[in-house]
């Protein structure tokens, strides 16, 4: 039993505290979309005079997304991070997201942190002309390939297949990354991450699409749960598949949400209200919880809560609202934990 890091394999009681979906080395900054209100300051520099802006439309801001450019602040945050008692961080930036491994291997060296890699492709707006291009096969050859033996020749192997993106509808292009993505789990065993569209009924086509491949749910995360499905039963049928359930937006508060207007953008409390109905209904290892940093405006160097946030401010809030520690703990070590292990 084992969990596959930049670093080579540990066992699975050296992951402690883990953050099943953050970002440390990544280009987002094509999903930039224009400010739905007011001037836009997207190409303004990133300063004091212009954060508030940012903090308001953090998808609207260039450098903002691009966090590959502050490596720095990364490896002293994931110091912080540790320091405050984390473990593991499992970095979701797929192909297309400007993923470098090796940067990965040295930014878990120099911090302390375990790092965890993904390999799959994120949305399609992000697929290469090749990977539209590619049959379902020689995608999952790909992941197969990144799983086990290594990314580009380096030797740093992957630990996860995610985060898979798919957008809403989804595409066909998408279809075929999804469809390969289980094959590959359903032959490996290994843990898989998927980026739902944002609409009630994407994380259910998705879990449909996994399971015609094969896909062993119990080893499925669902993420950005908290964007994505808000009705108690829905969240209850959702549950009943089997996957994982990720709360991975804590601290991203937003007034508009400008990837998807129709949609309001939780707060952290809201957040932590909806995590207390699912474990009243017994879902406790179904729950997994992170931040998902994608941008400069969300580390603390920036004026942003940065990956110490869950264990500095959410937990905490949490214990005064009478979550049990056991129950912490299952969503912060043991499910993350369960999760990524593999019988290798
Ligand atoms: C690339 C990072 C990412 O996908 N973040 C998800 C943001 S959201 O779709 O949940 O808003």
């Amino acid at each position: 039993m084992s969990v596959q890091t930049v670093l080579g394999a540990i066992a699975p009681d050296q992951l402690g505290i883990t953050l099943p979906h953050e970002h440390i080395y990544m280009d987002a900054s094509a999903l930039r979309c224009p400010a739905s209100i007011g001037e836009d300051r997207g190409e303004a520099p990133f300063d004091f005079c212009n954060l508030h802006w940012i903090q308001q439309h953090p998808f609207g801001h260039r450098s903002n997304l691009q966090l590959y450019k502050e490596v720095d602040t990364i490896k002293e945050e994931l110091c912080s991070f540790r320091k405050a008692g984390g473990g593991t961080v499992v970095e979701n930036s797929s192909i297309g997201l400007h993923r470098n491994v090796k940067a990965l291997q040295q930014i878990s060296l120099d911090s302390g942190v375990n790092v965890i890699c993904g390999t799959g492709f994120y949305v399609d707006s992000f697929h290469s002309k090749e990977t539209k291009s590619m049959s379902e096969e020689q995608l999952a050859e790909v992941m197969r390939r990144e799983l086990e033996e290594g990314v580009d020749g380096t030797g740093i192997r992957c630990g996860i297949i995610g985060e898979i993106g798919c957008s809403w509808p989804i595409t066909e292009s998408e279809v075929r990354v999804l469809r390969a993505a289980a094959t590959v789990q359903a032959s490996l065993h290994c843990p898989i991450i998927v980026h739902p569209g944002r609409h009630h009924d994407a994380p259910f086509q998705i879990v449909r699409l996994l399971q015609e491949s094969g896909a062993d749910l119990h080893k499925t995360v669902m993420s950005h749960i908290d964007r994505t499905l808000f009705e108690k039963n829905q969240l209850l049928e959702f549950a009943k598949l089997g996957c994982y359930l990720e709360y991975d937006l804590f601290g991203l508060e937003i007034l508009d949400y400008e990837l998807n207007l129709n949609v309001d953008m939780p707060c952290d409390s809201e957040r932590i209200r909806s995590i207390q109905m699912l474990l009243e209904e017994g879902l406790v290892d179904q729950l997994l919880m992170s931040h998902d940093i994608f941008s400069w405006h969300r580390l603390s160097r920036f004026g942003g809560h940065g990956y110490s946030h869950i264990l500095q401010n959410i937990v905490p809030k949490m214990q005064r609202r009478g979550v049990p520690q056991a129950a912490i703990e299952r969503m912060l070590i043991h499910n993350p934990r369960t999760w990524l292990t593999t019988c290798r």
